[in-house]
């Protein structure tokens, strides 16, 4: 479980704070939409998970253990616990697609026979196996952000972070990625941490969201909850539309009745 107690972080020469006493739990095995428009501290929130980013006050507690006052090397064993995926996916370039993927197990020190079989099942999970040998600039965006995640997983991490994974995606492409997050979560139980200006990308696959605004945690908890809260910000923002919405509903144990009259 990753709890966040009461974390500001106030960029230097920067007013007004990026995230101000934001206080978040995100339970083990969740798919976790963290919305907000532009600038309001999601990119922030989210690299404050792994201390990319340090907080200016407040804690950041995984399974209880507060990262922010780890030893710098108990700080690196840690961060082997979550990976990342990117808008742009940061693929290197003069890499192949295997050699990418193969990345954190060589930090790792993991021995080239093993690192081979690690790569090759990971490019059979996203389904990429005979793009092995491709190089980044041979693949399609829907196919290079595959890649990432397969980078993301390959030390088999307990958490993956999210950064706005397919606002560079068509909505094909978006739904065909989103699927994989969802089989990933489900097959590992790994927790997904995801943020996005995009509503679609919570309706389609989170069981949580919270929504941020000018760096105020204005609204958090599991949708099944908040769906049922007629004054929810997020229900109000994910619904606009009875019929269209049903199966969302669905999806969170609501059949018909009232909730989906004044949707
Ligand atoms: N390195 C930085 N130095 C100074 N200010 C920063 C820095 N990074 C972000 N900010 C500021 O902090 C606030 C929150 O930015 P952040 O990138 O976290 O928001 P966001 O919701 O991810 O936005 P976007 O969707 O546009 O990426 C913004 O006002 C931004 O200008």
């Amino acid at each position: 479980m990753i709890r966040l107690e009461q974390v500001s972080k106030i960029y230097a020469g920067g007013q007004p704070p990026a995230l101000d006493d934001v206080s978040l739990v995100i339970p083990d095995g969740a798919i976790y939409g963290i919305l907000g428009r532009s600038g309001a501290g999601k990119s922030t929130l989210i690299r404050c998970l792994n201390l990319l980013e340090r907080p200016t006050s407040g804690r950041v507690l995984i399974d209880d253990q507060d990262i922010t006052a780890l030893t710098p090397r108990a700080l690196r064993q840690q961060r082997q616990r979550s990976g990342m995926i990117f808008q742009h996916f940061n693929l290197l370039h003069s890499r192949t697609v295997a050699d990418n993927v193969a990345v954190p197990l060589e930090i790792a020190g993991v021995k080239r026979p093993q690192r081979q079989q690690r790569v090759s099942e990971l490019l059979e999970l996203v389904g990429l196996s005979e793009k092995a040998t491709a190089w980044p600039s041979q693949l399609s965006g829907g196919q290079q952000q595959r890649v990432g995640i397969a980078r993301a997983l390959a030390a088999r991490p307990d958490y993956l972070l999210c950064d706005e994974a397919t606002s560079a995606l068509d909505s094909e492409t978006t739904a065909s990625v989103l699927a994989l997050l969802q089989q990933i979560n489900q097959q590992f139980g790994l927790t997904i941490v995801m943020i996005t200006h995009q509503l679609e990308v919570v309706k389609s696959i989170c069981d949580h969201a919270a929504l941020l605004e000018r760096g105020r945690l204005r609204e958090s908890g599991a949708l099944s909850t908040l769906l049922r809260q007629q004054d929810s910000l997020l229900r109000n923002a994910l619904l606009h539309d009875a019929e269209s919405e049903r199966r969302f509903l669905q999806r969170h144990g609501i059949e018909g009745g009232p909730l989906c009259a004044v949707a």
